[in-house]
């Protein structure tokens, strides 16, 4: 699914009143009406009162229709046009007189006290917000977020306040519970800086032109069922474990050889046809004992520091490495050699990414394609600090173009940047996964898709989807409190049965 710039959902608009045709006004009803449907949907069985607050541009004339068809709809409503501009827009004006009981507000004073517990729908704002809010009407933002504990916050298209794509900072803005967005994600909603302003997002269709959404060109794009359902090919009847490729993966140390144990079995649950994992001689046992289905090639010290044997470079399909490695100087050693004799693109996590840091000439020594995980730690050290996560965005998005490399900025909505530069967003996953190895489990997911013969961008994009499926999965039979690393991998199966059917 495509993420539009604020400009081009205008464009979006104009090109569907125009082609489809129809008036702006009836485009308007059409998507207040899927509000009204999605609040009776979820509100109906006992409706509490609505308070909706409205703009004076067409997201308010949005609020307007709403407070309409739900007063027809039986629920007990009430309305204000928040007058922080001069002139409303055609449409709004067009949609007072339908709702006669409209009241009226000023200033700060004018604030009704809203006693029982209910909803309050924002429509002040949407993508029409062209500076920060100021003065009084930032003081509605303030009064209205007040009210947060008692009521629910339904924001419509955008919380008002939040710019589409463009950094709020500190700027007044409400914090909704739900964000009823057109259609779209905005690019604001994938940014962790705004993860109590949006709340949750339902992304509702409106009927934009199916034209425009083709043609128009976007950098900025979230995975979806379609993509992934295009990206996955069944496995091959005449299938031998040879077709499915050999991944190596080097993880692990003194102390953590369960960083190795999950990602060798995610690299084996994911589909690679033969595993080796390559890891110090004390995990020996630990490995043969906990993945019987992976071979193992040892070290004689309690750390990965020798070179890897001269085969590396012909037999396996592809390698995995970094969780639990750990930096001693060894390793690194032992990494830069790996990089020189290898070519073809491999995963690189964790301790992998540490070591890079500190010697950012192996960052060029990397194969064209790799992927790179980093978490946003891992990921400054890496490229730097940045002021504000629009501009860390910028950052990773050409990394990725300067380094030929898919980089994967984990997060709620894991940012994965590609070679041309395009960012993906992954929706899939929970706050359950924020738990140890998790992120060990991607990177046995990523190698074991690249293993058998996904290409990085698919084995990127489908393996950042079945990792966070198969933890939602989880967490909807196990909670996310007590959500585990391993369960991931438990529930690889499951994911990969849901892609298959969707
Ligand atoms: N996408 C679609 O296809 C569809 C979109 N639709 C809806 O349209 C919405 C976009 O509507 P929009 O363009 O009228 O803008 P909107 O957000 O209402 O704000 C504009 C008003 O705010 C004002 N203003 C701006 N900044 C301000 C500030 N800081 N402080 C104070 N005032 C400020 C500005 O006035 P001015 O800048 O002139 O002072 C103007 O009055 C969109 O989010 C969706 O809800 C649906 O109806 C149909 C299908
Ligand atoms: N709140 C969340 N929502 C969705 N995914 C999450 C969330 N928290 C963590 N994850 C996912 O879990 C993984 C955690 O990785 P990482 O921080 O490297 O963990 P570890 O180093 O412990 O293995 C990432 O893929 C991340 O996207
Ligand atoms: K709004």
């Amino acid at each position: 699914m495509k993420i539009l710039s604020a400009q081009q959902i205008r464009a979006a608009d104009a090109y569907t009143i125009e082609h489809e045709p129809i008036r702006s006004v009836l485009l308007m009803e059409r998507a207040a009406a899927e509000c009204a449907g999605w609040m009776v949907h979820t509100f109906g069985e006992n409706p509490p009162p609505f308070y909706i607050f409205c703009g004076m541009g067409n997201n308010g004339g949005d609020g307007l229709v709403i407070a309409r068809l739900l007063k027809e709809h039986g629920f007990s409503v009430q309305a204000w046009l928040v007058h922080h501009s001069d002139k409303a827009s055609e449409d709004n004006l067009a949609n007072q007189p339908h709702y006669p009981e409209l009241q009226h507000i000023h200033s700060l004073t004018d604030f009704p006290s809203i006693d029982a517990e209910g909803v309050v729908v924002d429509a002040i704002f949407g993508t029409g917000l062209s500076r920060p809010v100021e003065g009084w009407t930032a003081g509605i933002i303030h009064k209205i977020n007040d009210q947060r504990g008692r009521h629910t916050i339904v924001s419509i298209d955008m919380p008002s306040g939040l710019m589409a794509d463009k950094p709020a900072g500190h700027a007044p803005c409400i914090h909704a519970r739900y964000t009823l967005s057109f259609q779209f994600y905005k690019l604001a909603f994938m940014l962790p800086e705004n993860a109590d302003r949006a709340g949750q997002v339902v992304i509702l269709e409106i009927g934009l032109h199916p034209d425009y959404i083709t043609q128009v060109q976007t950098r900025f794009h979230v995975v979806d069922k379609h993509i992934v359902r295009t990206i996955y090919q069944p496995r091959d009847p005449f299938a031998h474990k040879g077709t499915y490729g050999h991944s190596l993966i080097i993880a692990g140390s003194y102390g953590k050889m369960g960083a190795a144990v999950l990602s060798a079995r995610a690299c084996l649950r994911a589909g690679a046809g033969l595993v080796t994992a390559h890891i110090p001689r004390c995990g020996y046992e630990i490995m043969q004992t906990a993945v019987p289905e992976a071979m193992c090639e040892t070290e004689d010290t309690q750390h990965i520091n020798t070179h890897f044997h001269e085969t590396v470079k012909d037999s396996y399909a592809t390698i995995g490495i970094g969780p639990g490695i750990g930096t001693e100087a060894a390793t690194a050693k032992a990494l830069e050699k790996l990089l020189s004799q290898y070519e073809k693109p491999m995963v690189l996590d964790a301790d992998a990414l540490n070591i890079i840091s500190t010697y950012p000439f192996l960052l060029h020594k990397i194969p064209h394609s790799s992927i790179l995980t980093p978490h946003p730690k891992e990921f400054e050290r890496l490229f730097g600090a940045t002021e504000d996560q629009f501009e860390r965005l910028e950052l990773l998005s050409s990394k990725a173009r300067e380094l030929q490399l898919y980089i994967l900025l984990k997060g709620r909505y894991s940012a994965m940047a590609c070679p041309d530069g395009a960012v993906y967003f992954n929706p899939t996953g929970n706050p359950g996964m924020a738990s140890a190895g998790s992120g060990d489990v991607l990177t046995g997911i990523l190698t074991g898709l690249l293993c058998q013969g996904y290409t990085p961008k698919a084995a990127l994009l489908l393996g950042a989807w079945l990792h966070g499926l198969a933890g939602d999965l989880a967490a909807d039979d196990i909670s996310e409190e007590s959500l585990i690393a391993e369960d991931i991998i438990n529930y690889l199966g499951q994911a990969w049965l849901n892609v298959r059917n969707t």
